[in-house]
């Protein structure tokens, strides 16, 4: 078997006294696409956030292709190559595409042998490059992101990904602000990185879109993870009855009866 892209084990996380996530593990392959869902304050966002370096666990680990990782911030994370893509996305507003994707890390080029300059040449063709790898359609990529539409945000925050060369992408409901069209595209992208072998964790509230878009989706309920199953073999049904609790219930009094 390969090397997990990521792999969370017994995560716990307390805010004071709430114990916000139990013993959470979960694993996501390259090329795989995980579906988190659960009802509000089940725990996802936390729990992407301490895979994300927001938070630190109070225990528990994470590995990020097999290496132990301890991230002090987000940056850390994304040094390693987590991607987290909100949908608020942190974007540079009044800055282009191209800035968006490299990050004050640009190609430069030497004048003359001496003074640093941007090398706009090169720019233009990674960003055209990289654009058209993601079949997204922004017609300039000198446009200020504060121009683009939400679906073209995410295509930039995918580009970004994809030219740092993530091993992880997370995925927060990223098509909940997004008009039908729009959420096509950001579906697809989705597959169009797990197609490139990197890790997607994709949280959302709309089953039919996660059983379409993820290889396996997995539960959290009261922050516990309390199902993992393949999209193909569950149902939208059997995940509601995980997220509501019914299913947890039930086995509780399964047990009861015939401890
Ligand atoms: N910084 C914090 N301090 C205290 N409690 C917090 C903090 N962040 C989250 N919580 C609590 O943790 C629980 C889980 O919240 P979380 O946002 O992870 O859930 P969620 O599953 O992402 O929900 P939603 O679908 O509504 O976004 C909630 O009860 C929330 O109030």
């Amino acid at each position: 078997m390969s090397v997990p892209a990521l792999e969370v084990r017994g995560v716990d996380k307390r805010f004071g006294a709430v114990e916000v996530l139990r013993d959470v593990s979960l694993e996501v392959a390259p090329g795989e696409v995980l579906g988190v869902v659960g009802d509000n304050g089940a725990g996802k966002s936390t729990l992407m956030k301490v895979i994300s370096g927001v938070h630190r666990a109070d225990s528990g680990s994470i590995r990020l292709g097999g290496e132990e990782m301890s991230f002090r911030s987000p940056r850390d994370a994304r040094n390693a190559g987590i991607e987290t893509i909100y949908q608020d996305l942190a974007l540079a507003d009044h800055l282009d595409v191209g800035a968006n994707i490299f990050l004050g890390r640009e190609p430069m080029r030497r004048f003359m042998g001496l003074v640093p300059m941007l090398d706009e040449r090169k720019i233009h063709g990674e960003i055209a490059a990289l654009l058209a790898r993601i079949e997204s359609h922004i017609p300039d990529p000198m446009t200020r992101v504060l121009d683009l539409s939400g679906g073209q945000r995410q295509a930039v925050a995918i580009a970004r990904a994809l030219y740092w060369r993530a091993k992880v992408v997370i995925m927060d409901e990223p098509t909940a602000a997004l008009a039908v069209m729009e959420t096509e595209n950001v579906l697809k992208m989705a597959r169009q990185l797990a197609g490139e072998g990197i890790g997607v964790l994709f949280i959302g509230h709309n089953l039919v879109e996660i059983l379409k878009v993820c290889d396996r989706v997995m539960v959290m309920y009261r922050g516990r993870k309390v199902f993992d199953a393949r999209s193909a073999e569950t149902s939208q049904t059997e995940l509601i009855r995980y997220m509501t609790g019914y299913a947890d219930a039930e086995t509780n009094e399964a047990e009861r009866e015939h401890p």
